[in-house]
């Protein structure tokens, strides 16, 4: 049987200056490599700066177990799209993995399903690994929210080609809130989002997440995808610890 495998992600979003973002990496590589158990085959740790800091962020990481990856990319390989960055120039600059479909470039920026779609197949195109995410907009109980992230999935996934996928499942209402969903609630769509027939998928959650919450949904997620909750290194050494350990007790079983 194949191992299990723990997915750690964290996107800065916009939250730093160039000096800090590369502070941060200097600090996360740290950690990363202080720890064994950081290893891409059993804990996988990603982190998404702004597109700026990529290149600077990969040499700040100097070879620790940290993969870089961005928090956009355009649909296109190349072409007159002013302001815009290819998977392409992504995948030439050693990014492995890019977000997709964030509520907030839903929100904020108009992404559609289809733009959605067709930035996931982008993607995949050029080797880059798509976290691709998901969540209902407003508070509804788990069955409801199953039907939405299903919708957003099979509309994203229309014209994928082969290749891994990260589904980071998201509700839209726990994302910048005091505190992520409740346990049940993320441990019923992320079984249905497991479930939902893409094999080389893993199932992250995101939303306020931070330490403690890896522990309390054992087994029903893949990993998680922090937002300020990794700001400070120590507590994304926290997460880290908690990953490792499930891997180990997993190991065990
Ligand atoms: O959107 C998120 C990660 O992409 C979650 O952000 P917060 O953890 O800050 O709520």
């Amino acid at each position: 049987m194949s191992q299990h495998k723990i997915t750690i992600g964290v996107s800065l979003k916009m939250y730093f200056g160039h000096a800090r973002t590369l502070a941060w990496c200097r600090d996360v590589a740290r950690v990363a490599a202080q720890r064994p158990g950081i290893v891409p085959e059993r804990v996988e740790l990603f982190v998404l700066p702004t597109f700026p800091a990529l290149a600077p962020a990969i040499t700040a990481i100097d070879g620790a177990p940290v993969a870089v990856g961005a928090q956009d990319l355009h649909w296109a390989d190349s072409g007159a799209y002013t302001g815009e960055v290819s998977a392409v120039e992504l995948a030439e600059l050693g990014v492995r993995y890019v977000e997709v479909g964030h509520a907030e470039r839903r929100r904020l920026f108009g992404e559609t399903d289809e733009v959605i779609k067709l930035k996931t197949a982008a993607a995949l195109r050029h080797g880059l690994v798509p976290v691709l995410c998901v969540g209902e907009p407003d508070r509804v109980d788990a069955d409801a929210a199953i039907g939405i992230v299903h919708d957003q999935l099979d509309a994203a996934l229309a014209e994928a080609p082969a290749g891994r996928v990260i589904i980071a499942y998201e509700p839209v209402w726990a994302i910048g809130a005091p505190q992520p969903a409740p346990d049940e609630h993320i441990r019923a769509v992320c079984a249905a989002l497991r479930g939902s027939g893409r094999d080389t998928a893993s199932v992250i959650y995101g939303g306020a997440a931070g330490p403690g919450l890896l522990g309390r949904l054992e087994g029903t997620v893949d990993g998680l995808f922090l937002g300020r909750f990794a700001h400070d290194p120590a507590a994304l050494a926290t997460v880290l610890d908690e990953a490792a350990a499930l891997v180990i007790k997993e190991d065990a079983r």
